[in-house]
């Protein structure tokens, strides 16, 4: 052991010896508070005396309620500030640091040295920092610079200073097991040591290692949005993850983590990113799903389509005859044209056009449709579109108003009085005598009867008045109907030609409202626009929305998503080289979104260096993508893709077996076949199922499996494997040029092998790829 080691090492030991001794401690405490808590909640009601006799009696046992629910939140908080702090201390007590700087403030003759860890220690003085939380300001210089001059950002301003040496520290167990001078060595041996091993059952943290572009992610806290676009495996989801933990930091006093949210693919991917902010020592953010949100919107008017239904269907139904009419569709209704479209409709329902629903009660019309039609373009046009819905809904109020007079003098309300029960009656009589004592006299039966009826009416006429309340008059799907009930009328809202298919676009569109269906491409446009006639609803309490997998959302969506969230700060993550759904061409690149916010909000970082792949799988997928040339590899060394090429269907799935079998034994933890679609991989399936552990992955699936697992695809995004078999590279699968994304997507989920097979002809996004980047088991045959 080298004697700069030997010095690091003694300096570890007394940092442990402090963590354990904190942790001793800090178990007591905890031990202690919870006990508090517990104790507080056992005799809470002893301590709180009930009694509503008087008012005075009412108001002294509010109080006393006050009190002891103030003194078990107060307990909770200690409890559990206590407990987070002792969870941190465990962490550290593992790897209490991993990194360090010589830092030279600039006016300060004294060097110091600034460890790095996942959270802050201070040594028993309570006066002097041991540990330096990763996200604290000056931490930043270890990301951010080599050694020189280097500077960093404090709430009071920017220090100067000099960088003099960069340490990187791998420990474990409370031993060093290597420590570099990275501002000597050569590569980056903390990533070299990480990225080597196999993958885990869920995301880590790469605290230790992240990079300087990362890091500009991670704290970049300036405009409303901030776009990533990164090559597959940049480390886009893990920045994402680390900003998320750095907010939570820096904002501590300010935002909880259910006030930031993100959207991200499917339940799956939640499940796999679930342990990196708990990892770190924060509470999880929000996670949800797009579709999760449009169902709860929508379902209760509709069977609304999942995103992963309309992605099978154009993957697989190619023969249907409705098939180019659905697509032009799909991509149609997720442009900005189309957003715009809606926009002037919405416009045009201020002259004429809305659809309004009539009423009845007990089988006869209160208002009829036409009636609220004309009632509703009678209202002064220059008042807001809200307003006059406003004014409309209070001449709805007037109308039952006017009704329940006339209701209270029929016979039905004389037999329903017969059927009231006890408990009504009993309102009824305390309602009178409160009356009694303030008026003089009355007479009792005629009033009781008046009384009761007025009870059975308003009960009766409830629902109603929800239902005016709810603006449920309002024929919504109506509304969204009549965009494509007449095909020509489109002319007069939408910029340009009429979309490609128009005419059966329409008459899909309304066959498909008539069965109660909403394709997914239909569930954002009709949420829009049933918000942009009935007023938004917005949650106003998230201050942060991230959104991975961004390429997959149409502009459309990000609109929505800044309407729904107005006071949050967004950031998108997203690679259009792996946008995968049919309306992916509508945004080739995430510059419509720099209009969202503006450009002076928006700022875009680009990642190009790919981490999750060895060397040669990078050179290779790079090589199937336009513009993969700018995509550098993390140099990694591994074996190079391989691909084999086969005649019949059952040497194909003898062959893939026998390569399950051959990487197993390579002891890799995750290893994936991937398919084009669901119908492929349940075709793989059944062929395979006898394989060992083997899984197939649905739609529907929550947990990240380990080992052996079929997979689509698209359901595949954002997740990796040790080791990838691409199920069928033939011509015959991904023949067409619109699966190129897709195809590549599958191979770039690999991080240490990756195995072709094809099935004939091999697919054509492999002919110009020379055999220096795709070694050939088999011969093939090249156009
Ligand atoms: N700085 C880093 N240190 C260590 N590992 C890293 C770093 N950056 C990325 N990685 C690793 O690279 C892999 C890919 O990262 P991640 O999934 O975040 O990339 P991505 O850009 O979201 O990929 P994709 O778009 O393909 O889903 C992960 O295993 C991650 O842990």
């Amino acid at each position: 052991m080298n004697n700069e080691l030997q010095k690091e090492q003694v300096r570890v030991n007394t940092v442990l010896d402090l963590i354990t001794d904190k942790i001793s401690k800090l178990t007591d405490e905890t031990a202690q508070r919870r006990n508090e808590v517990i104790n507080v909640r056992k005799n809470f009601w002893d301590e709180v005396k009930v009694n509503t006799d008087s008012f005075d009696d009412y108001l002294e046992t509010v109080i006393s309620l006050r009190q002891q629910s103030q003194l078990l939140a107060i307990g909770q908080i200690n409890h559990k500030q206590s407990s987070n702090r002792l969870s941190a201390l465990r962490r550290m007590k593992e790897v209490p640091y991993f990194g360090r700087i010589n830092f030279t403030e600039e006016g300060l003759s004294e060097t110091e040295r600034i460890y790095i860890g996942v959270s802050t220690l201070m040594d028993e003085t309570g006066e002097n920092i041991l540990v330096y939380d990763w996200r604290a300001p000056v931490s930043s210089v270890y990301y951010d610079y080599p050694p020189g001059p280097a500077e960093y950002d404090t709430p009071g301003g920017k220090v100067n200073g000099v960088l003099d040496q960069k340490w990187q520290y791998i420990i474990r167990n409370g031993v060093i097991e290597s420590m570099f001078d990275t501002s000597l060595t050569i590569g980056d041996e903390i990533l070299q040591h990480v990225l080597g091993k196999g993958t885990n059952k869920h995301m880590r943290s790469i605290v230790a290692s992240i990079q300087k572009e990362q890091n500009q992610i991670i704290r970049y806290d300036k405009g409303r949005l901030l776009i990533v676009q990164g090559a597959a495996g940049s480390g886009k989801t893990s920045a994402a993850l680390q900003r998320i933990a750095y907010l939570l930091y820096k904002y501590r006093n300010w935002i909880k983590a259910d006030q930031i949210i993100l959207f991200s693919p499917n339940a799956m991917f939640n499940n796999y990113v679930s342990r990196v902010l708990p990892e770190l020592g924060e509470e999880n953010m929000q996670q949800v799903t797009f579709q999760e949100y449009l169902v709860h919107r929508l379902s209760d008017a509709f069977q609304v389509e999942d995103n992963y239904e309309q992605l099978e269907y154009v993957l697989t139904a190619i023969d249907d005859p409705t098939y180019k009419t659905r697509t032009s569709s799909i991509r149609f209704k997720a442009s900005t044209r189309f957003f715009e479209t809606i926009k002037a409709y919405r416009q045009s329902l201020e002259l004429s056009g809305m659809v309004f629903r009539g009423f009845k009660f007990r089988g006869k019309p209160v208002v009829t449709a036409k009636q609220i039609y004309e009632r509703f373009y009678s209202t002064d046009t220059s008042l807001k579109f809200n307003n006059r819905l406003e004014k409309l809904t209070e001449w709805l109020n007037k109308q039952i108003n006017e009704m329940e007079k006339q209701e209270l003098k029929k016979t039905w309300v004389q037999d329903e009085i017969e059927l009231l029960s006890k408990d009504d009656y009993q309102k009824a009589y305390k309602y009178l005598q409160k009356k009694q004592a303030k008026e003089d006299s009355f007479d009792d039966y005629e009033q009781e009867t008046k009384v009761l009826g007025r009870m059975v009416v308003r009960k009766k006429l409830k629902p109603l008045r929800e239902w005016v309340r709810g603006l449920r008059f309002i024929d919504i799907k109506g509304v969204y109907k009549q965009l494509f009930s007449n095909p020509t009328q489109i002319e007069q809202w939408i910029e340009g030609d009429t979309p490609e298919n128009w005419e059966d676009i329409c008459q899909l569109t309304l066959n498909m409202l008539d069965e109660g269906k909403l394709f997914y491409e239909d569930a954002t446009p009709y949420l829009l626009l049933k918000e942009l006639v009935q007023g938004f609803q917005s949650n106003v309490t998230i201050k942060f929305v991230l959104v991975d997998e961004a390429q997959d959302y149409s502009p459309f969506q990000f609109e929505f998503l800044k309407r729904l969230f107005p006071s949050a700060k967004m950031t998108v993550l997203g690679d259009f080289n792996q946008a995968i759904f049919a309306h992916a061409s509508e945004m080739g690149d995430f510059n419509v979104l720099k209009g969202l916010y503006g450009p002076n909000e928006t700022k875009v970082i680009n990642l190009t260096r790919s981490y999750r792949s060895t060397k040669p799988i990078v050179e290779f997928t790079r090589r199937l993508i336009p513009g993969g040339n700018l995509i550098t590899p993390f140099e990694r060394v591994g074996d190079k893709p391989v691909l084999t090429q086969l005649s019949n269907r059952e040497d194909l799935h003898s062959h893939i077996a026998s390569k399950i079998e051959d990487l197993k034994k390579s002891e890799f933890n995750t290893i994936a076949v991937i398919c084009k679609s669901a119908e492929e991989s349940s075709e793989a399936y059944e062929a395979l199922k006898d394989v060992e552990g083997i899984k197939h992955v649905k739609r529907n699936s929550v947990e990240y499996e380990q080992g052996v697992v079929i997979i689509p695809a698209y359901l595949a995004k954002g997740i990796e494997f040790d080791a990838v078999i691409i199920y069928d590279a033939s011509a015959q699968v991904y023949g067409d040029e619109h699966l190129r994304r897709l195809f590549y997507t599958a191979c770039t989920r690999a991080m240490h092998q990756l195995h072709l097979y094809s099935l004939g002809e091999v697919t054509p996004f492999l002919h110009d790829i020379d055999s220096e980047f795709l070694l050939l088991n088999q011969t093939i045959v090249h156009d």
